[in-house]
């Protein structure tokens, strides 16, 4: 289990930045925990500090009872960490990087084969490849294979999926969600919204802060606002248009649509009106149910 409490850090003289603030959550053990949130929010700042690497200004994070400041060298022992950016060394090979991190650990491979196997035997037949030259889905199956040759009982796995391919990335969560039946809790962050609905609960974090905290199916029976999708070409002027739309309350670009929340007294075929008086007579609307990311807009907006 994991349990943090009112972990605070900031950065620089006279505490400057402000990384993160008052952040207090748990997670059971065997769950996937994610964080969302944008870059520069403190994501990795968090992990850093549950992964004894950097030390908070004030608060607690207790991870399967082991303080993380002063049980770091179990912490160590315990958990698995994947750094954000590429933690391997390019110029030893697949093998070797394997070798090194077991043997950091005081294990070999042959131990924990069974932990990796899943996953490495998608890597092995590049085995003798330096890591330097595999793609980014095989270095981030490599990096998740040595975060875990050590058998740890809790993941930390920082933006593992950023820059990977969508099939590489859907492979990925497959084998956490393979990890999670094993018993291995996981806390792993990401910019992606759309990877919320692989996680058990997720917290959305902003400057530091989590301004949501729940299931991601309890964070979207909370969304509050009336949601519409408009269709049309011309995205930006159309954009432009829902904006200057009194009754329209926000609105953003996701994907090839617009989303935009209303009031409660707007009906779609007045909005439909008024867009085709501005020349928009292509355009669709019709009312929609929320994304996580709509949740998160709803939230920060
Ligand atoms: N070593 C540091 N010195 C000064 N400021 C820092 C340092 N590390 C992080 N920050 C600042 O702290 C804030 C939180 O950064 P952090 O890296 O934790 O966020 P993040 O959500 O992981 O984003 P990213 O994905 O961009 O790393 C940002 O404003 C960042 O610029």
């Amino acid at each position: 289990m994991i349990e943090v409490k009112d972990l605070h850090k900031s950065y620089g003289r006279q505490g400057k930045v402000n990384a993160l603030n008052s952040i207090s959550f748990t997670v059971d053990d065997g769950e996937i925990f994610g964080v969302i949130g944008p870059d520069g929010a403190g994501k990795s700042s968090l992990f850093r500090i549950l992964a004894s690497l950097i030390l908070p200004d004030s608060g607690s994070a207790i991870m399967n009872g082991h303080d993380v400041v002063k049980d770091y060298r179990k912490i160590r022992q315990i958990i698995g960490y994947m750094p954000g950016r590429f933690s391997l060394y390019q110029d030893l090979s697949v093998e070797e990087n394997l070798v090194f991190f077991a043997t950091l650990f005081n294990t070999t491979v042959e131990e924990n084969y069974h932990l990796i196997k899943d996953i490495y035997q998608q890597i092995e037949p590049f085995k003798k490849r330096r890591a330097g030259a595999l793609s980014g889905g095989m270095k981030q199956k490599l990096a998740l294979s040595c975060a875990l040759i050590h058998k740890p009982e809790i993941l930390i796995l920082d933006e593992p999926t950023t820059g990977v391919d969508p099939v590489s990335r859907k492979e990925f969560w497959d084998m956490l969600g393979r990890l999670k039946e094993q018993g291995i809790t996981i806390l792993v962050s990401t910019a992606y919204m759309d990877e919320a609905s692989r996680c058990d609960r997720i917290a959305l974090i902003r400057e530091g802060e989590f301004i949501a905290n729940d299931t991601p199916q309890g964070i979207i029976d909370d969304y509050p606002e009336i949601l519409w999708a408009v269709e049309g070409t011309g995205m930006s002027a159309l954009l432009g248009e829902l904006r200057a739309h009194d009754k329209v309350k926000s609105s953003f670009a996701f994907g090839d649509k617009i989303h935009i929340t209303v009031e409660k007294s707007l009906q779609t075929e007045e909005l439909k009106r008024y867009l085709a008086n501005k020349k928009f007579n292509d355009v669709r609307i019709a009312p929609i149910a929320p994304t996580v990311e709509d949740c998160f807009m709803a939230l920060t907006s």
